[in-house]
């Protein structure tokens, strides 16, 4: 573990010098990894671990997300299967269904966990909201997480350019004594940038946070706000949608990813520094509440709660889909493909 000063607080941390991919291929030399379902974080981690040289097998159901994990590479009796068969030949079992469907899938998973077999997840959801989920795995297994900060989408691009994404790790069994260092070698193998060790419990509960916030829900509120004030207030939806998206994903935001952001702000106009400057700070005080409001509610366990009884209704996807829906068609977003559409590299 590498000590890392993160802004004043010491943290133990895995990097990929201490444990290069040579080691995590090592410590998973006897392992069959299997991943269970293609949706999203599946094919970037598989793909990922494949192209790392980890013997990795995909276990899917007919249809599809199959014919895509086809298209991918996949081999049907080779490296392709039906869950039932992948569960049977995997020792590590990647479980990667949503958090919803692992619910219905946990029986048919828990039968094929024989005592040896690793246990993996990508979120805390499942054993953190065991009374709900009804997920308890049998003691003779190793249980562990590594749950990649951003989507599977991403962690397979950055992967392809050379990159990394961040994850975290987590074991909350060790059956064999070596479960730690399968979490590491895995987090390894998925293609990580660096590895910070939490619990099942802080990473649902930080996770849930961060994505119902500020990486998605409140972003998206804070967007529609100033857009329909500025809109509210004669300006046009190119002003509106460019004064409020485009600017910030296309120039400001890769100034923050690459250097902070007082290194963002100082590359603006001293006007724009001073506003700035000034604004931020009411603008957290008002939305801090909002913060505190959610945060309890995932403690509570009322989001894992409304998660749980959304995602397992037959037609979810459908109303997933209606809702999405209706973010696309907001004037705001239909601006934003006009403007997309406008970039100099697209035209
Ligand atoms: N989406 C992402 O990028 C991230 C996801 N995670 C976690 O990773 C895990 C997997 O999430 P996603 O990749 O988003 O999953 P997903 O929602 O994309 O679904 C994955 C797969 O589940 C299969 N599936 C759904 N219901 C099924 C059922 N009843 N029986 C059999 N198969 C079924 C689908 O065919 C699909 O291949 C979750 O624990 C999630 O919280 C963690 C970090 C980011
Ligand atoms: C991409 C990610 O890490 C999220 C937002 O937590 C998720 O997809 O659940
Ligand atoms: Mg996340
Ligand atoms: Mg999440």
């Amino acid at each position: 573990m590498a000590t890392i000063n993160f802004g004043g607080v010491e943290e133990q941390v895995v990097t990929r010098e201490e444990f290069p991919l040579e080691k995590a291929r090592e410590v998973l030399a006897n392992e069959t990894i299997a991943v269970i379902g293609y949706g999203v974080q599946g094919p970037g981690q598989s793909l990922n671990m494949r192209d790392n040289g980890f013997n990795v097998i995909v276990g899917q159901r007919k249809g599809k997300t199959y014919d895509k994990a086809v298209a991918d590479g996949w081999v049907p009796g080779e490296t392709l299967f039906e869950i039932g068969e992948a569960l049977e030949k995997g020792t590590i079992i990647c479980f990667l269904l949503s958090d919803a469907a692992q619910i219905e899938l946990w029986p048919t998973v828990k039968a094929a966990l024989v005592p040896g077999k690793s246990l993996y997840f990508s979120h805390g959801f499942g054993i953190t909201y065991k009374e709900k989920t009804g997920i308890v795995p049998p003691a003779d297994v190793d249980v562990f997480l590594v749950a990649p900060k951003g989507s599977g989408t991403s962690l397979r691009r950055l992967f392809v350019e050379g990159k990394g994404l961040n994850s975290s790790f987590a074991v909350y069994q060790d059956a064999s004594g070596n479960a730690r260092t399968k979490a590491i070698a895995m987090g390894i193998g998925v293609g990580s940038g660096y590895l910070f060790e939490t619990d099942f419990y802080k990473e649902v509960t930080s996770d849930l946070t961060g994505e119902r916030g500020t990486l998605m829900g409140a972003i998206q509120g804070i967007f529609a706000a100033q857009y329909d004030v500025l809109r509210a207030n004669g300006h046009s939806p190119s002003e509106a949608f460019n004064e409020t998206v485009e600017e910030l994903t296309q120039s400001l935001m890769p100034l923050v990813a690459e250097n902070g952001m007082d290194w963002m702000y100082a590359n603006c106009s001293t006007t724009a520094q001073r506003g700035a400057l000034d604004w931020w700070k009411p603008f957290r005080d008002a939305s801090k509440p909002v913060f505190e409001q959610l945060y309890n509610s995932v403690k509570s366990q009322e989001q894992a709660e409304i998660s749980i009884t959304r995602n397992s209704q037959p037609d979810y996807r459908e109303k997933l889909e209606v809702e999405l829906a209706e973010l696309r068609e907001s004037e705001m977003w239909q601006a934003g493909k006009a403007v997309r559409s406008l970039r100099p590299e697209r035209s």
